[in-house]
């Protein structure tokens, strides 16, 4: 069982975190989003870190409490349970123990349970489902392996997002300032149109033109 080999620049994390992870998506081409996934605290939570990745069998969470001890501050345990949403993979004390290490917080594409107490930890969880049903721990399981989290490929190192839209996951190799300025690039831009419908200058015309262009305006589609 591996730990994590390489991790992204805190300064780097620190400045992708500030960043919509609408922005942010759409900086990485509009794909590496998880999608059905929604966080169990009060609004505005940010999440940002370092992915720790770990398989599961579902409904059981053995690896879960061994990565918990094998993670290092500032890390987020990401975890792949299959999607199966009958049995919760991790609670309140799960939780509390990851705040209390520093952990920057977790990722299930599965289960919880005890979401109203997790909600007053404000230590960021986010998932698919809440259920009391509780875990079993038989393993087996695997720990920084690449994973799909709800529909997004997490690699160990990789960068998470996370905040009230969702989760974008940040490929390692992405994880550079050329991502950064292009997310930046249209922060700016969007701030831009919103000025803009506000002051109704916002130009349209590229709905005709792209129309146009697919032959459905002017062409053989009218
Ligand atoms: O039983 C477990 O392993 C998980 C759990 O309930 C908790 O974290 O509160
Ligand atoms: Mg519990």
């Amino acid at each position: 069982m591996e730990s994590v080999e390489k991790r992204v620049s805190k300064e780097l994390v620190d400045a992708f975190g500030e960043i919509s992870t609408t922005i942010i998506g759409d900086a990485l081409g509009r794909f590496n989003c998880m999608s059905s996934i929604g966080h169990f605290n009060k609004p505005g939570i940010r999440l940002k870190g370092t992915a720790f990745t770990v398989k599961t069998s579902a409904g059981d969470n053995l690896m879960i409490h061994k990565a918990i001890h094998m993670a290092e501050p500032g890390d987020i345990i990401v975890i792949d349970g299959g999607g199966f949403e009958n049995r919760a993979l991790l609670g309140e004390i799960m939780s509390s123990i990851g705040q209390k290490k520093g952990l920057a917080g977790f990722v299930v594409d599965g289960a919880i349970r005890d979401p109203e107490e997790i909600k007053e930890l404000g230590f960021p969880v986010y998932a698919k489902a809440a259920t009391p049903a509780g875990p079993f721990r038989e393993g087996p399981g695997q720990i920084n392996v690449p994973i799909i989290c709800a529909g997004a490929i997490v690699k160990p190192g990789d960068l998470i997002i996370g905040d009230d839209n969702g989760i974008t996951v940040i490929p390692y190799e992405r994880a550079n300032n050329e991502v950064l300025q292009e997310a930046q690039r249209i922060e700016a831009m969007e701030k831009k149109q919103l000025e803009q419908i506000e002051a109704g200058t916002l130009n349209y015309d590229w709905i005709d033109e792209t129309l146009m262009k697919k032959g459905v305006l002017g062409g053989t589609n009218v």
